[in-house]
């Protein structure tokens, strides 16, 4: 046969199966069609005894993104980026970081009390019936689960409440976390992006690990806060004189929850009211943080002390030393106001936050406000000891030894210096600074320090009249208090 031939057979065959395909589309209409993928269906139904639930990303009439599908989509990002072979990246948290989810058409197994399941990916792609010059393809995206039918109950009930549950807390870990200031009653905020940890802050491990593993199961302990009847709220009081990291751990605190930060400056705020509407438009899983509570507002167990002393008016808002140059104004949140809501109205916003005051006074609080059940607990930081040494000196120098170590350790048991001015003497003063000079220089200001020290308690030793530093201040204040009445400065 020649090759002409053959291609004019080809094309008769060509031409016939069209021409049946033209027939069939005619005679048996969509209905048929369907009637019979419908019986079909049934059959594989029943010699399948798989289960399979379709969870689509548009849902509704006016289509919005289903949760479900993004908490699953959040849910399966870790599973799939270890197992699917085909990943979409996605850009999150302000262009900073990159999440994996698994592309069109993937499947993925996962595991649940022992009860193997699988996800599949899928989309459908619906043409558009409108004439347009850009033509839109409308794909619907969806995840498929798939398990066995004898564990209906199971992955119906706890294990997609798991997924759902999980999937969200990716969600929030995901996010931008912000850092909210009030002005007046007002939140603003700006990004978070403290780069503290627990790892590099300064600290006996021991303490340490008991204050990671008290907020990690405060933040687990959902459950438990639910069943006891209480609000989900924890408190913390973090004391100790300046620079010994009471900020920086509450940075670290929040990079290890993934909370939020709300820096409430109780001295701009106007009145309880004003606090209360505050307080609630906080959002779940933050950390309300209120610093230097004993100067923020006379919250302090002196008022009584300064009223006695029948001081003028603008002498006992403490406030006033602290805004010299602005329009003194007055705030009238009071310790009750405070201590209200720490309690009780708390109970009404759900969801978990920690509440944390700092002051460098613990001894000048009120009692009330400090008693056990109200700030669940009291964490002192305090002068650098050996061990807090060691993690600034593997922060600043990546140091884990070195033969003045020991000298140094000799010197922190001795003299008192806090991690800032460690911190300080370790930081290279230029690129070229060797840890050495470094290390030598924080000798030599731990061994004046222990010199002044050495001194201080000589010239007590000998009945000099030179109190306490602490105490010569409170006196010169007090002097000065009583010669110059109504000068800002001199209350202290
Ligand atoms: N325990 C610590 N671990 C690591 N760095 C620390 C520690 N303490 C202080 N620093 C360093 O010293 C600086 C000051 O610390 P921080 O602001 O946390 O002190 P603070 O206790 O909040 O002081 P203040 O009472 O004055 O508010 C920080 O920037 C930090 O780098
Ligand atoms: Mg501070």
């Amino acid at each position: 046969m020649s090759l002409r031939n053959m291609i004019a057979h080809l094309g008769s065959v060509v031409a016939s199966l069209m021409f049946i395909w033209a027939v069939f589309q005619q005679y048996f209409p969509y209905q048929f069609r369907s009637y019979i993928e419908k019986y079909s269906q049934r059959l594989v139904s029943f010699v399948y005894p798989y289960i399979q639930i379709t969870f689509n990303e548009f849902t509704g009439e006016r289509l919005m993104r289903s949760e479900a599908y993004s908490a699953i989509e959040n849910y399966l990002s870790s599973t799939s980026s270890s197992q699917a072979k085909r990943l979409k990246a996605d850009i999150v948290k302000n262009n900073q970081s990159l999440v994996l989810s698994m592309d069109d058409h993937e499947e993925v197994a996962d595991e649940f009390r022992g009860v193997k399941l699988w996800w599949a990916s899928g989309k459908h792609i619906a043409k558009t019936q409108s004439f347009s010059f850009y033509p839109v393809t409308d794909e619907k995206r969806f995840y498929k689960l798939t398990f066995h039918k004898r564990h209906r109950d199971l992955m119906i009930g706890p294990y997609l409440n798991h997924v759902l549950k999980e999937g969200r807390a990716i969600k929030v870990r995901n996010r931008q976390r912000k850092l909210y200031t009030n002005n007046g009653s007002m939140w603003s905020h700006v990004v978070f992006e403290h780069p503290a940890t627990f790892q590099t802050l300064a600290m006996e491990p021991e303490k340490k690990e008991e204050i990671m593993e008290d907020l990690t199961t405060f933040s687990k302990a959902e459950e438990f806060y639910s069943r006891i009847g209480r609000a989900w709220k924890r408190g913390y009081l973090l004391y100790g004189p300046p620079g010994t990291g009471k900020s920086t751990m509450i940075a670290a605190m929040a990079n290890l929850l993934g909370y939020d930060i709300y820096d409430l400056e109780l001295t701009a705020v106007k009145d309880n009211t004003e606090l209360r509407k505050l307080l609630i438009e906080t959002s779940s899983k933050s950390i309300i943080v209120i610093e230097d509570i004993d100067c923020s507002l006379d919250l302090t167990g002196q008022r009584g002390k300064k009223n006695e002393k029948e001081e003028p008016e603008d002498m006992k808002d403490p406030r006033q030393k602290l805004t010299k140059d602005q329009e003194p104004k007055s705030s009238q949140v009071t310790l009750s106001g405070l201590l209200n809501f720490i309690d009780g109205l708390w109970s009404a916003c759900g969801g978990e936050r920690l509440i944390v005051f700092t002051t460098n006074f613990v001894e000048k609080l009120d009692p009330a406000l400090i008693r056990k059940g109200r700030m669940d607990k009291h964490i002192e930081l305090s002068y650098c000891g050996f061990e807090a040494f060691k993690v600034l000196a593997n922060n600043y120098q990546k140091l884990e030894s070195h033969n003045l170590f020991r000298r140094i350790q000799e010197l922190l048991e001795e003299a008192r210096m806090t991690p800032a001015e460690v911190a300080e003497h370790l930081m290279p003063k230029t690129v070229s600074t060797d840890p050495e000079t470094c290390l030598e220089s924080l000798i030599q200001a731990l061994e004046s320090a222990k010199e002044e020290a050495r001194l201080k308690a000589e010239k007590e030793a000998k009945g000099e009249e030179l109190p306490s530093q602490d105490q010569g201040k409170t006196t010169e204040s007090q002097v000065l208090a009583e010669k110059t009445v109504g000068d800002e400065n001199s209350v202290h």
